[in-house]
């Protein structure tokens, strides 16, 4: 599981560890492990050029002491002091080891960039002596101390001037904006040094495949088709009759012992899936919306009075109500603006804070479809999917993930890791069904058994 706490959460956890361990003890273990991460992105230390942005706080202390580490074994290490007040110890540690300090007249052409700006004590924004010091070398790679300076830490909001980082060293565990868009786009990838921090449940978790692994359903060896779940289907109109297609292919993917299809595009369903029962009965779980027409709120409401869990996508999305906790809504940005009376560019600047105050309304979980899904439920706890491949971005895709869904509700999950789970098995089977390239949404839907198997089998080992 890849956990991110709060500034606040992080700040007290360091508090106590800062009482227990000599002074500037944490902030080495800081900078020995952004040292050791930047010598790996360079390929080495020895006469490579290192450019230091610092800034007034301990962000541009750890920056200092990685410095003078690097420089002690033979890097060319310059500074550029964006404060009158810097950490003095990292400045006298960098200085002894003939580090030096420039100016953005002064400063030679780097190898790598380091921004140690401001951590997670800094504001969204960049003040302008850094935001010219940062295009000074604009094809050199930065790498980001903690977090990529600028972005909102806590809420992984993109509020002015920032830092784009192609590697971000992080301490003690990850941030919100580490794994939340837009701030997460910024950060490249995410390097973890570990500080031993005595750290609270987070409040946001990536799952990895280990923990989908723990949670996906097996069959028991007694197992029954209705033992392990019927999950049921009303999707697709006369005019969409390819999204009943793809949200059953989701739906057939194997998690679910039976799929039944109630609605106009039976012939289709079944072609494709000879499996599928077109005929009403009972159901563990339902998806609906997808493709849906005229009589999705009829739909959405006789789905609602089986008293089961609940897809509701797409087209039911406008219908949704609160008050049905058994509920997975699985709305993109556009769709959850709309639910909220909002415009979708305001739920794309702040995604965190648009599914959460979605999830608190509906009284429901939430999935909020993007490159990195969020998925939200109403106590304010939230997962983030990262498994996803921008080819992912297809039309048919999300009607997939609905059925994905329903199929581990239907088997007995919990909605908040029923869309979970979906949702990173859905991204997972993308990689596998693009290898690298392009994607159909029934490709999608075809690999989401092939991630499957992967999981389980590396379990058995
Ligand atoms: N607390 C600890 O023990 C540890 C902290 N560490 C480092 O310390 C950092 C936090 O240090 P600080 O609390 O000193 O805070 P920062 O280094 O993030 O800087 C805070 C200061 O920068 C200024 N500032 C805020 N927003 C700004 C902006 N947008 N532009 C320019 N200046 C701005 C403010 O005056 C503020 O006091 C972490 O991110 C991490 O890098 C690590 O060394 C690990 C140990
Ligand atoms: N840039 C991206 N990277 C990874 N996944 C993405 C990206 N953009 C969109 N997705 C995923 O693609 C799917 C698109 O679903 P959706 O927008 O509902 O399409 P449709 O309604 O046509 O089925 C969602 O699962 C979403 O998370
Ligand atoms: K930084």
């Amino acid at each position: 599981m890849r956990a991110a706490h709060t500034v606040e959460q992080v700040r007290a956890a360091e508090e106590v560890e800062l009482a227990r361990l000599p002074e500037g003890a944490l902030m080495q273990r800081a900078a020995t492990g952004l040292a050791v991460a930047i010598a790996d992105l360079l390929g080495g230390v020895y006469g490579r050029r290192v450019l230091l942005l610092v800034g007034s706080g301990d962000n541009g202390g750890d920056a200092l002491y990685a410095g003078a580490q690097l420089a002690r074994r033979g890097a060319a290490v310059e500074a550029i002091l964006l404060s009158e007040q810097v950490h003095a110890a990292g400045l006298a540690a960098l200085l002894a080891r003939h580090g030096r300090v420039v100016d953005t007249t002064t400063a030679t052409r780097p190898d790598v960039v380091v921004d140690g700006i401001v951590g997670i004590g800094g504001r969204p924004g960049l003040r302008p002596n850094a935001v010219e010091a940062l295009g000074l070398f604009r094809d050199v790679p930065v790498v980001a101390v903690d977090v990529p300076s600028g972005v909102g830490v806590d809420t992984g909001e993109l509020d002015g001037p920032h830092v784009v980082a192609d590697l971000t060293v992080t301490f003690g565990t990850h941030k919100p904006c580490h794994l939340v868009d837009p701030a997460a786009s910024a950060c490249g990838v995410v390097d973890l040094v570990g500080l031993d921090l005595d750290l609270p449940e987070p409040p946001i978790q990536a799952l990895q495949a280990a923990d989908v692994a723990v949670l996906v359903p097996r069959p028991d060896p007694f197992a029954q088709k209705y033992t392990r779940g019927v999950v049921g289907v009303r999707a697709g109109s006369p005019e969409y009759t390819g999204a009943a297609v793809l949200t059953t292919s989701g739906a057939s993917c194997g998690l679910a012992g039976m799929v039944r299809y109630d609605g106009p595009a039976a012939d289709e369903v079944r072609a494709r899936h000879p499996g599928i029962v077109a005929s009403v009965g009972r159901v563990q779980a339902w998806v609906v919306g997808p493709g849906g027409g005229d009589d999705v709120d009829v739909l959405l409401a006789a789905c609602l009075a089986d008293g089961v869990p609940v897809v509701a996508d797409a087209a039911a999305l406008p219908h949704v109500e609160p008050g049905h906790s058994r509920l997975v809504l699985t709305p993109h940005a556009g769709e959850l603006a709309s639910m909220l009376g909002t415009e979708r560019d305001a739920v794309e600047a702040d995604q965190l804070g648009h599914v959460r105050r979605a999830a608190a309304h509906f009284g429901c979980t939430v999935l909020l479809k993007g490159r990195h899904t969020l998925i939200a439920d109403p106590g304010g706890r939230v997962r983030v999917t990262t498994s996803g491949v921008p080819w992912l971005a297809v039309a048919g895709a999300g009607d997939v993930l609905a059925g994905v869904i329903g199929a581990l509700l239907a088997s007995g999950l919990e909605p908040f890791d029923a869309a979970s789970v979906g949702s990173w098995l859905h991204g997972a089977a993308a990689t596998v069904a693009g290898g690298g390239g392009p994607v159909t949404p029934e490709g999608v839907a075809d690999a989401v058994a092939t991630v499957v198997s992967g999981l389980t089998s590396g379990l058995q080992d």
